[in-house]
């Protein structure tokens, strides 16, 4: 259970100063508290003596009124302090998550999904905090309360009394162990099931033309409504034994009170304390129900803190099963050479890539084609190192992949995937992304070169159209083009393009192809394509089929071959002609 706060040590440290303001501050709150009780009881006394004169009054009311606002101004100062320091510890536990996020790459992504993420970056993250803030005040404070309440019952009435009276207590520490068990079980089960909600509401959103296409709206009501009863019923659960906290309280203190009552009557009788001595432990006995109640949602606070702990450390301690990359740095590209290269991803059951060899000379365009699921994607992903490298060589020139620098390596790459991303941002904010210090003129270069001029003219604020969310829906062909100019700003040393001209129409592939070969003399392209016109241009396309390479050479060259690559070039020439 303290588990969550012993993970926490170095937050604590590094915020010491405040933490001990804190505690502090606390105790001296706690003294002036206990202190008003113990006036009260004189008070009594002095009146049942007949002793209570005018100037004694005023001493009592004054250290009654000062008692009470010291503790008031020392209460908000400790709150101040431990407050702050939770929030603190949400900000950073917030930035080191995203930082691990941005470091992950697509393995880890494929384990987490995006709803599970968020849930623990937010609830999650939240709860941890609440155990810094909330669950250490009371830790502190409780504590220090009751040990301070118990102390003063013992020194200021009778420690006889107070031992009788608080011996139902022990069995209250018991149940409060056995029903935390059960809580940070039942909690542990209801953040599972607000991720996976969580999770669905963002694919609902994702998808919610084809759902609307598919008119499965009903459907969905449906199944939200399944899933918001099942996570009610299980919030309820934890809801249920956190409810058990303050009735168990009450119910032992009841027992105390009639232990204090009876036996302090007795006391009283035989003249060992006062009338006034009663009244004053009457009234520790009710200050003290508020920190029991508060231990039993510390208890609480700290279960659910450590399920979600363990939530969020398990995002944290993934890794992305990258090899550790070297410390060489590469400032240009060479050839790319693959020998032999294997690869199977790790959710698969069979290679994706077999014994793939291959040579893309420094400056030379490569076409990679073949039918749907063939492994051009995977063969890609495989020069941008998004999963582990595979079995076999790949080598820059002379140097293993591995000997370089796994982020500075990217920095030669430009690349256009298939499913285009954009942000809910300027149509100038997307393409300047690949390159942050993008002039307008080289912002309307790479656009030139996308063939994006057209459509540009026609959004009325131009660069400054807003695209996403936030702004205009811009069509397919236009995402993919403004991703290519995206890449192209950047004027890599490679520009990976994915399948990235498939909605674009013929001409427009033609006249985008025909730039980029302009541009980029000298500079590698790889292109991935269904439609063949795409590299027609190329230096050497291979035909990918089941992960292997089974034809290979100039566009010439494998049309007289005669292969899968003839067959489905004239097909598409056909059906162009068709069209046309
Ligand atoms: N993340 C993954 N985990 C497991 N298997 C995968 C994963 N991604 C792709 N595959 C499998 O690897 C094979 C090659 O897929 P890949 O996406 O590389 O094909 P592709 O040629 O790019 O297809 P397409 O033209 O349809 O985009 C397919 O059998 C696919 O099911």
């Amino acid at each position: 259970m303290f588990s969550v706060m012993f993970k926490l040590k170095d937050f604590f440290k590094q915020n010491k100063k405040d933490y001990l303001i804190s505690f502090f501050t606390m105790i001296a709150s706690n003294l002036f508290s206990v202190f008003i009780p113990y006036l009260i009881g004189r008070i009594i006394d002095s009146i049942i003596k007949q002793e209570l004169t005018g100037a004694l009054l005023m001493k009592f009311g004054g250290a009654f009124l000062f008692s009470l606002v010291a503790a008031y101004l020392l209460e908000f100062t400790w709150s101040y302090y431990l407050f702050t320091g939770s929030a603190k510890l949400q900000r950073d536990m917030r930035k080191n998550m995203m930082a691990h996020f941005l470091k992950m790459r697509a393995s880890f992504y494929e384990k987490f999904r995006v709803g599970d993420l968020m849930a623990r970056s937010t609830q999650d993250i939240r709860s941890i905090s609440d155990t810094a803030g909330y669950g250490m005040m009371v830790l502190m404070n409780a504590t220090l309360f009751l040990v301070t309440i118990i102390t003063m019952m013992g020194v200021s009435v009778s420690w006889r009394l107070a031992l009788f009276s608080l011996f139902p207590l022990i069995f209250l520490a018991y149940t409060f162990g056995k029903v935390g068990n059960i809580v940070e079980k039942r909690y542990t089960i209801a953040q599972d099931a607000f991720s996976s909600l969580n999770n669905d509401v963002l694919e609902v959103i994702d998808g919610i033309r084809v759902i609307r296409a598919y008119v499965k709206e009903e459907d969905y009501v449906d199944t939200f409504r399944k899933e918001t009863e099942s996570m009610l019923g299980k919030n309820n659960k934890v809801a249920e034994a956190n409810a058990l906290f303050t009735p168990m309280v009450k119910f032992f203190i009841t027992f105390s009170n009639i232990i204090a009552f009876g036996y302090g009557a007795y006391l009283v009788s035989q003249n060992v304390l006062t009338v006034g001595d009663i009244v004053a432990f009457q009234m520790y006995l009710g200050m003290i129900v508020w920190p029991i109640i508060s231990i039993g949602e510390l208890t609480n606070v700290l279960r659910q803190g450590s399920a979600s702990m363990i939530r969020v450390e398990e995002v944290l301690d993934t890794k992305d099963n990258m090899e550790e990359s070297g410390l060489k740095l590469i400032e240009t590209a060479d050839d790319i050479i693959m020998h032999g290269l294997d690869f199977q991803y790790p959710s698969s059951t069979d290679k994706n890539l077999k014994q793939i060899d291959i040579v893309i000379p420094k400056g030379k365009m490569l076409g990679v084609v073949g039918k749907t699921g063939a492994g051009k994607t995977t063969f890609l992903r495989q020069l941008l190192r998004q999963y582990p490298l595979g079995e076999g060589e790949f080598r820059y020139g002379d140097t293993n992949v591995l000997d370089y620098q796994g982020r500075h390596f990217q920095k030669l790459i430009g690349y256009v995937p298939q499913d285009h991303v954009l942000f809910s941002r300027s149509v100038r904010e997307n393409i300047a992304f690949g390159k942050g210090s993008a002039t307008d003129e080289e912002i309307m270069e790479s656009v030139h070169i996308a063939a994006f001029e057209d459509d540009l003219l026609r959004m009325e604020k131009g660069l400054d159209t807003m695209i996403g969310e936030k702004g205009v829906s811009i069509s397919g062909g236009q995402k993919q083009r403004v991703s290519i100019a995206r890449a192209l700003i950047k004027d890599p040393e490679i520009l990976i393009l994915d399948d990235s001209l498939s909605a674009v129409d013929a001409k427009t592939e033609q006249k985008i192809i025909a730039n980029i070969q302009n541009v980029r003399k000298g500079k590698t392209t790889i292109i991935s394509t269904h439609r063949l016109s795409a590299v027609k241009q190329a230096d050497e396309i291979v035909v990918l089929e089941d992960g292997v390479i089974i034809e290979r050479g100039t566009h010439e060259a494998l049309l007289k071959l005669g292969g899968w690559y003839y067959t489905q070039f004239l097909r598409q020439e056909l059906k162009e002609g068709d069209e046309e």
